[in-house]
């Protein structure tokens, strides 16, 4: 049996030889409602057949959000396993925005899912909630290891929500006073990706929207996936401010920014091209 290389070698790569570009497939009823779709599950397959002819050969890693498609049921879910199938094929890296989190045992049958080499969805990653307590997401730890691929913690998330519980800060622990909540799973990342070579394969969710970021200590040897930019109102010119010294490992998304401009593949192209090229120039290391 071939094991697959790391998930956080593979991402390394495609980011190099591709940009950090992440596309997300997000099919909105008003966006297929804009690109002169049906709200059904044919409209749905267009939607995202196209976003992938479009851009799945040109970036580093294609998004696609699970909650849209679930909308359809179990024709919904066809429509997924063929987009993440197709990605793969045209040689992207499918990270599955699913935010699963469960109590352990039941974490373990989520990672199955989506992480076990020979599920339906199986994706080079998937999204996941902290929020049960981070020894909660072990078993899908366990898994992406075991299948080479990779988990992306929500830590600190884009929405304006989010800091009442990621900025709670906890008890301290005896030698000093407790750090909050994002910073607490940020450091749980670190440790999971302590040792490893290019990149770990534990990255954290960390808002594009969130301004100076420096009092946080993104240094976790993973990658950074960077929701916010377009839609949300963050630029890429802001992601240097808010990633400062982790920039080289930020994984930015845009996915409404991007998808606004279908359904022509080749305006849709020149979007995604956009968005790349502004943010290679403004992550570019000096
Ligand atoms: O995990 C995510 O991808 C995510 C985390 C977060 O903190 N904020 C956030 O917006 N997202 C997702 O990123 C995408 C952002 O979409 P746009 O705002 O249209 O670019 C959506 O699929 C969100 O569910």
């Amino acid at each position: 049996m071939t094991v697959m290389e790391p998930f956080g070698a593979r991402l390394r790569r495609a980011m190099d030889a591709r940009g950090p570009l992440c596309v997300g497939i997000d099919p909105h009823a008003s966006l297929l409602t804009e690109w002169g779709l049906n709200d059904d599950v044919a409209g749905l397959e267009r939607f995202s057949r196209t976003v992938v002819e479009a851009v799945a050969d040109r970036v580093a890693v294609l998004k696609p959000q699970s909650a849209f498609f679930e909308r359809f049921g179990s024709r919904g879910l066809a429509v997924l396993e063929r987009t993440v199938q197709e990605a793969r094929a045209a040689g992207a890296l499918v990270v599955m925005d699913a935010k699963r989190g469960d109590i352990g045992s039941t974490m373990a049958a989520y990672a199955e899912a989506f992480l076990h080499k020979d599920a339906p969805l199986f994706s080079d990653a998937l999204t996941v909630s902290p929020y049960l307590g981070y020894g909660s997401l072990r078993p899908a730890v366990e898994q992406a290891r075991e299948s080479g691929a990779g988990l992306f913690v929500l830590a600190l998330t884009s929405n304006p929500e989010g800091g009442e519980v990621q900025h709670a800060v906890r008890a301290g622990d005896g030698e000093g006073p407790g750090r909050n909540v994002g910073a607490t799973i940020l450091a749980h990342l670190a440790a999971e990706n302590a040792g490893e070579e290019p990149l770990g394969s534990f990255g954290a969710v960390v808002g594009a929207t969130l301004g100076d970021l420096s009092s946080y200590d993104l240094a976790i040897n993973g990658p950074l996936l960077a929701p916010g930019v377009g839609a949300q109102g963050a630029t890429p010119a802001d992601l240097p401010r808010v990633f400062g010294a982790a920039s080289g490992e930020v994984v930015p998304n845009v996915s409404r920014g991007v998808l606004r401009h279908g359904p022509d593949t080749g305006a849709l192209r020149a979007a995604s091209d956009r968005f790349a090229e502004e943010v290679r120039a403004a992550l570019a290391v000096s």
